[in-house]
């Protein structure tokens, strides 16, 4: 086992990937460098094509990088660092004879750490469906049984392709809560790519944009949304300010926003007063991760 002190559960340097050959080829993977740390939640997120699956299924080992290389807990993918990562990369294999008790225990008896096979069931939420062929599941419920099979060998870390497709609102806001607590409770780090936007922003600690097999945005969601934010004004003479303030200055919603570190606002607030210009409203504006990551998607 890793000593205690790396803190990354999963480091990715330097990986490129390309499939097909020649004018066909196609880069998904462009020499992306990236730090999942230890007991985090942490959110892939970016537009279609970008690279996340790719990304995940090199590091569950189901696609092998052409360049740089990947770290689980601080040492090359083995056997042993992979026994302590759970997957669920591609649709959870399902056995439709057997029930949900039946592929935990089966599963189980594969690992040393095994968890109790009713404890996952009621963590995932459905306990009640124990003693059902998985074949007459929903998909939200096989989703669910797929994540209880990542979860019986006690995984250090898991990683998800998006893990609520297919899963109704609430099965969502379940997922959420049992995210939150594997991090929280169990310390395990969770990796999973999603598209929605407004449940990443809930449920992760960290994100990162990937977009053409790069990352362009990669940090804590809170820092990154205060890193993001603007200085929202009602003034009586707005086009004066954005003259004198120019590109990190736009007119908009009855007032101009103002993009600039919240320590250089009293300067700001100082500089409007001093030149007799009367503010009638002047707030903080937090983006919400969707304007973050339209901002760093969208195709110039
Ligand atoms: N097996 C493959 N063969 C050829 N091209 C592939 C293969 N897998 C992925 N690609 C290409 O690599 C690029 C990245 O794909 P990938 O599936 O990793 O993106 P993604 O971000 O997961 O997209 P989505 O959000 O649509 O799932 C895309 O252009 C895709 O067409």
């Amino acid at each position: 086992m890793a000593p205690d002190h790396i803190v990354d559960a999963i480091t990715i340097s330097g990986v490129e990937k390309k499939f097909g050959r020649g004018r066909q080829a196609v880069i998904a993977l462009d020499g992306l460098s990236l730090r999942i740390p230890r007991g985090k939640i942490f959110g892939l997120l970016g537009p279609n094509g970008a690279g996340k699956s790719t990304l995940l299924r090199i590091i569950a080992g189901l696609v092998r990088q052409d360049k740089g290389s990947v770290e689980l807990f601080g040492r090359r993918p083995d056997q042993a660092s992979r026994r302590r990562v759970g997957m669920l990369i591609e649709a959870p294999t399902i056995y439709p004879f057997l029930t949900a008790r039946e592929h935990l225990r089966m599963l189980g008896s594969y690992s040393e750490r095994r968890l109790h096979v009713d404890a996952v069931l009621r963590r995932v939420g459905i306990f009640a469906a124990a003693d059902k062929k998985a074949g007459e599941f929903s998909l939200g419920m096989k989703q669910r049984l797929g994540i209880a099979c990542t979860l019986i060998s006690r995984p250090d870390a898991i990683i998800l392709d998006e893990p609520t497709n297919g899963l109704d609102p609430d099965g969502i806001l379940q997922m959420r809560a049992l995210l939150r607590e594997l991090a929280e409770q169990d310390g395990t780090t969770v990796l999973f790519s999603s598209h929605l936007l407004d449940e990443v922003e809930r449920v992760c600690d960290h994100i990162a944009i990937l977009r053409q097999g790069r990352v362009v945005v990669e940090g804590d969601v809170a820092h990154l949304l205060d890193r993001e934010g603007r200085f929202w004004l009602d003034v009586d003479r707005p086009a004066e300010i954005v003259d004198r303030l120019g590109a990190i200055a736009e007119l908009a919603d009855g007032g101009l926003y103002v993009r600039l570190e919240r320590k250089h606002i009293p300067d700001l607030l100082r500089s409007i007063v001093s030149a007799d210009i009367k503010v009638y409203e002047a707030k903080w504006v937090k983006p919400d991760l969707e304007t973050v990551f339209l901002s760093q998607t969208r195709n110039d």
